[in-house]
């Protein structure tokens, strides 16, 4: 049998040299294909290998009958349609490290570039200008440098700028004040990063909560002449308050490798002379060209050799026998992850799942991965799945133990989730109840019995009659219907908690005026 491959954007060719060796491959390479030549071709390929630029969309995956697996030979999967290809049952795959250098490099090299006027003056010497004074530059020595997204490329631009006699700030929602300190930077939350940093650079994933993450209103709390780099993903910036920014001298310098839209159509910014800009080219290496060839033709050639992968985005690991018996838990598991990340407002340090009951005697890794990705894909996205959660979560420093009791308290199974953190431990257990689907059970010391799903208030307040009235009268005012509440109290008269399962999302402004109703200690919005 022939496996059929199509690579649709330039891929080095050193680089792709383990599906030349294999045996069975059919390797196509069609660069220039349109979006509509590409649906018309890709029926009959079993696998697609991409770059950034080829568009992976839903129409794209539903024409492709015979698609097993997407290749992307690179990090950021955000052309890929990652729902899709999974619901049609296609692996991704990626490959996360190849370019990491290669971006550090070229965000530094963009920093020094913007820092120093370098491609201004060029384009003036170029003109026969022979101008000394229109590019005079600023030191990057004793400036801080702010690293929004601290990951692999993130911790490697710092390293850099350490060498440079920067001052590094950084803010990830992973990183710890013992790594931080580890690696030699400092940390605090966005707006800290942002308010002291005389250059800064992004390196998140484009994520929906990383959309515009630098906006208007971000640009405000920056210092007066602060320099900002983008190489990781247009989107991540808002253009146009980026425009405006540097139009009224907020900002000093741009430098742009990528774009809203690519390839580039508005050329707007560009004709601000504080912006500099490359096209997409913080992979395009000789090295990490061929790292990254090499790291996804290798996981293809693994796929259908042997039907494993490597890095894999979207495919979950899991034996059929184990799959069988745990399956019923695999929704319940993630959603007590997501509920938990959802409550605490502090980075994670140790997780600890506590299987109780007939689940015990059970391999219940999968589990403990599946509820890592509710936990983790709150700030990861789609890149987390069951397969690389366990990893991603070590990665980032994450303390993971699974416990074992047979003991139940009254549950068939009972499953706890505990996280520490800087601020304490939290937790909470669930389970299936009989016929009836999941539930919440406990929330701390709490005895609860909520459905895990939709929206959710979690309500801290003083057990005083008329607080759960006030609360109904204000939600009902805000026109937010309550579908289920429930009351947990630690003593009669003490501290106690409601769990309110409301019919859509609550404004902010309804939960500010909720947080200041009397006898309310807080109120946390979960969405599940
Ligand atoms: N210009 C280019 O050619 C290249 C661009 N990239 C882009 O760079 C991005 C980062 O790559 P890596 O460092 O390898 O990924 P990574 O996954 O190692 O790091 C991304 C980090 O962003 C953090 N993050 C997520 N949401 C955040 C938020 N709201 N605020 C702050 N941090 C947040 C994550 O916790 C993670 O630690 C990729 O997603 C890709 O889009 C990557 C390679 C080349
Ligand atoms: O790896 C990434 O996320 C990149 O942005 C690199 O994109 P490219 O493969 O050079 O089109």
């Amino acid at each position: 049998m022939t496996f059929h491959i199509l690579i649709s954007d330039p891929l080095s060719e050193d680089g792709i040299y383990p599906l030349r060796q294999a045996n069975g491959v059919n390797i196509v390479m069609e660069t220039n294909l349109t979006p509509e030549q590409l649906a018309d071709r890709i029926d009959g390929f079993d696998a697609l290998i991409v770059r950034s630029q080829t568009q992976v969309t839903r129409e794209l995956i539903e024409k492709a009958s015979n698609l097993k697996i997407i290749g992307r030979a690179g990090v950021g999967v955000d052309n890929i349609d990652l729902e899709a290809a999974t619901e049609y049952g296609i692996i991704v795959v990626n490959a996360p490290d190849g370019n990491t250098n290669s971006a550090a490099e070229h965000t530094m090299a963009m920093i020094m570039s913007m820092a120093r006027k370098i491609p201004q003056a060029f384009h003036a010497l170029r003109n026969q200008q022979w101008d000394r004074k229109s590019f005079v530059g600023v030191e990057l020595k004793n400036k801080t440098l702010g690293v929004v997204g601290f990951g692999r490329i993130g911790q490697e631009v710092a390293a850099r700028a350490k060498g440079q006699r920067m001052n590094v700030i950084a803010y990830d929602p992973f990183l710890t004040a013992e790594r931080a300190e580890k690696l030699g930077v400092d940390f605090g939350s966005v707006e800290d990063v942002l308010k002291v940093a005389d250059f800064v650079t992004v390196h998140t994933p484009l994520l929906k909560e990383t959309k515009h993450l630098i906006n208007k209103q971000a640009f405000e709390i920056m210092k007066d002449g602060v320099q900002i780099v983008n190489c990781a993903r247009g989107g991540i910036i808002d253009e146009n308050a980026l425009y405006d920014a540097v139009k009224s001298g907020k900002v000093a310098g741009a430098a742009l490798d990528v774009f809203e839209q690519e390839p580039m159509v508005d050329f707007r910014l560009l004709d601000l002379p504080e912006v500099i800009a490359t096209p997409h080219l913080g992979a395009s290496t000789f090295e990490a060209q061929e790292s990254v060839a090499v790291d996804v033709s290798m996981d293809v050639v693994s796929y259908f050799t042997t039907g494993t992968v490597r890095n894999s985005v979207n495919l979950p690991s899991v034996p059929k026998e184990i799959m069988k018996k745990i399956e019923p838990y695999f929704d319940l598991s993630e959603r007590l992850g997501t509920f938990l990340t959802d409550l605490i407002d502090a980075t994670a340090e140790e997780v600890t799942v506590r299987y109780a009951g007939e689940l015990a005697n059970m391999d219940v890794r999968p589990l403990t991965r599946n509820m890592l990705k509710g936990m983790l894909k709150r700030h990861l996205g789609k890149q987390v799945n069951n397969v690389n959660a366990l990893y991603l979560a070590n990665q980032k420093g994450i303390v993971v133990t699974e416990q074992k009791t047979t003991e139940s308290k009254g549950f068939t199974n009972l499953i706890t989730v505990e996280i520490k953190t800087a601020e304490g431990i939290r937790k909470a257990a669930g389970t299936l109840l009989n016929g009836q689907g999941a539930r919440i059970v406990k929330v701390d010391d709490y005895l609860v019995d909520v459905v895990p799903e939709g929206h959710l208030l979690y309500v801290r307040h003083n057990d005083r009659p008329g607080v759960i009235g006030r609360v109904g009268t204000l939600l009902g005012q805000e026109n937010v219907n309550i579908a289920t509440m429930q009351v947990g109290r630690s003593i009669v008269g003490g501290d106690a908690i409601m769990m309110l399962s409301i019919d859509k999302p609550a404004e902010t402004s309804s939960l500010e005026q909720l947080g200041n109703l009397e006898e309310i200690q807080g109120v946390t919005p979960i969405n599940l």
